[in-house]
């Protein structure tokens, strides 16, 4: 694992003196999947990668332990026997970064997550997700009760009200008790960023929450309006650049929400390659937190493979 980011005091003159250009973040994030392409074996490694980066998720309201422990068997083993074998033979070591899931669930995850040599982590979303309109207290309690029940890395949704009314010391003293309440769980903050209304507060909310102690900035929740967006990702990873530069610390990126095919994924991790540089390209730096993601990444490394698409029957979902 990375070197946590530890915080560093609120600079308010960074955050309120800090702008965002439209324009030019529109044009910078339509160039980034014009200018490459990755075809063939070099696609199939990406995706490979993708896999190994991707934050494998279930927030629903149905979710049970039984949903829970099939998701945790594709985690483990996330690609058909055959197709890992074709391959090469180091895909049989491959799983996911980490299940999401609801605090409710992780007992059962941490269980699976054990029987399978806990490879890959268990991540518990906190907070009052997805809104966080809650009292701090009980968003506090959440991330306790996921960390006593064995979730690795807590994912806590911000307080939007505080950021759009630019309340930064109250963001920052929110950020920093979530952080310290997760202890040596690791801390991905949700900024929700459909609802903060402008590039210029993705902004500010990525730098807060970083100076507060986040080891990783995450866009959505999945279920605001507008999800993980390139020219957004764009703007949270010069956030992050920034930061580094400032700080010497580096902060991880994962964008969630909406993310569902193999083309997406390979967009993202453009994006990251060519703002943050192939340091951040593994997964103590970087996510893709999706729940239906997967399924594609397989069809198409099922194409690469057999050179024909899978039938839905044959490649089956938990
Ligand atoms: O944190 C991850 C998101 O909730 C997943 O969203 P998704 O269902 O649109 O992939």
């Amino acid at each position: 694992m990375a070197e946590r980011n530890p915080g560093c005091d609120l600079d308010l003159a960074w955050v309120e003196n800090s702008y965002i250009n439209l324009p030019s973040v529109q044009r910078r994030a339509a160039t980034l999947t014009s200018s490459r392409t990755v075809k063939k074996q070099w696609q199939a490694a990406w995706l490979l990668r993708a896999i190994t980066c991707t934050d494998l998720t279930t927030l629903g309201g149905d979710d049970t332990d039984g949903n829970v422990v099939r998701l945790c068997g594709k985690a483990a083993q996330p690609l058909r026997h055959d197709i890992s074998a074709s391959l090469g033979d180091w895909t049989k070591e491959l799983t996911v970064a980490a299940v999401c899931v609801y605090p409710s669930r992780v007992p059962a995850a941490v269980a699976a997550a054990r029987k399978a040599d806990n490879k890959y982590g268990v991540a518990a979303v906190a907070t009052g997700f997805p809104s966080g309109q809650y009292p701090l207290s009980t968003r506090l309690e959440e991330i306790k009760f996921a960390v006593a029940s064995g979730a690795t890395e807590i994912d806590v949704v911000i307080n939007r009200t505080l950021a759009l009314l630019n309340k930064w010391e109250e963001l920052y003293a929110e950020v920093q008790a979530m952080r310290e309440a997760c202890g040596d769980a690791h801390m991905k903050v949700i900024l929700g960023v459909g609802e903060l209304g402008s590039l210029t507060t993705v902004y500010r909310a990525s730098l807060v929450s970083m100076m507060a102690g986040a080891d990783f900035i995450k866009t959505s929740t999945g279920k605001e309006g507008v999800n993980a967006t390139l020219p957004i990702g764009l703007v949270m990873c010069r956030a992050i650049r920034n930061y580094h530069e400032r700080t010497g610390f580096r902060v991880g990126f994962k964008p969630a929400g909406g993310i569902r095919t193999a083309k997406d994924s390979l967009a993202w991790l453009v994006l990251i390659k060519e703002e943050l540089g192939n340091e951040w390209l593994n997964r103590d730096l970087f996510r893709l937190g999706a729940s239906s993601l997967l399924t594609d990444i397989e069809r198409q490394l099922f194409h690469h493979v057999t050179g024909r698409y899978a039938a839905a029957h044959e490649l089956p979902m938990p």
